[in-house]
């Protein structure tokens, strides 16, 4: 129902304004067909009945809340082995040092698990032993997160409040499905004032979870809230997010280029959007 599989492709073509126009023209163009067709066949037009929302670069700014952490990260393990590795970690987990961005990486997609396996084996490359490097990398981690979470470096990427409300007035279930943390994701909710419309919250540190690209949180989240995978879209800004979506046969993987990924980075878009707020415009008859 949701699938408006657009070609990507007719984007590269044209500029970056103009493709932007006619890409939301081609998808919504796309979505009519796919509506009009539904209700030629005497169905009645349907919008998602859930919505999962990736936190970081879609609800959130990517860059103004794990910058700050990584530094932190780098320079207590600075501190703690007195070597120069701030430019290997950037590098190795995707920030770009020379634009002060992150880029597509580690960073962006994984989970502070994953983030913490690549700091310790590049420790160990340097010549730490295995069990002080895990350890080394986990306080520093931890420490960091402590630091990050007593700042307000929640800066929102559009009126969430707003959004979520209209959701639910159509009745659509909310979840979120982030490689962060538990304790800093219910943390970054409730500053945005949102805790209370999100259903169901799926973290990269949550038991019986597996990292995205893997369907499994999709599945998990769509069966929890009684959704068929088809009914269910998922919004996010990076490739893993797109990949989650397709693998776990949702309605529509929908990117958005608030965060870290360009039109080509998330070229398994069904749709792309600049931003969610442009959400309920292109899925919703009434909005
Ligand atoms: O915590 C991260 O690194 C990414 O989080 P996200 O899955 O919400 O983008």
């Amino acid at each position: 129902m949701f699938a408006t599989k657009t070609g990507a492709h007719l984007a590269s073509a044209i500029t970056k304004s103009a493709f932007q126009q006619r890409w939301s023209s081609a998808v919504s163009t796309s979505y009519r067909k796919t509506r009009e067709m539904a209700s030629l066949g005497g169905a009645e037009h349907e919008s998602p009945s859930l919505v999962i929302f990736d936190k970081d670069g879609t609800l959130l700014c990517f860059h103004t809340m794990w910058i700050p952490w990584i530094q932190h990260t780098a320079q207590s393990i600075e501190t703690s082995t007195g070597l120069v590795l701030f430019p290997k970690i950037a590098q190795s987990l995707g920030l770009c040092l020379a634009e002060n961005k992150v880029k597509p990486g580690l960073l962006a997609e994984g989970t502070t698990g994953q983030i913490a396996n690549e700091i310790s084996s590049l420790l160990m490359d340097n010549g730490i032993k295995s069990f002080e490097a895990r350890e080394i990398t986990n306080n520093s981690l931890t420490n960091s997160y402590d630091k990050i979470l007593s700042t307000d470096l929640v800066k929102e990427l559009a009126d969430t409040v707003a959004l979520f409300t209209r959701l639910k007035q159509h009745g659509t279930k909310i979840a979120v499905c982030t490689a962060d943390n538990r304790k800093s994701s219910l943390l970054a909710l409730k500053r945005m004032n949102v805790d209370h419309l999100v259903d169901m919250i799926v973290c990269g540190d949550d038991k019986n979870t597996a990292p995205k690209p893997s369907p499994h949180n999709a599945i998990k989240i769509c069966k929890h809230l009684g959704v068929d995978q088809s009914k269910a879209i998922m919004v996010g800004d990076t490739r893993v997010d797109m990949e989650m979506a397709h693998n776990a046969e949702l309605g529509a993987a929908v990117g958005v280029l608030s965060g870290i990924g360009c039109k080509d980075h998330l070229h398994r878009a069904d749709v792309l959007l600049e931003h969610i707020g442009h959400l309920v415009n292109t899925f919703y008859e009434n909005r």
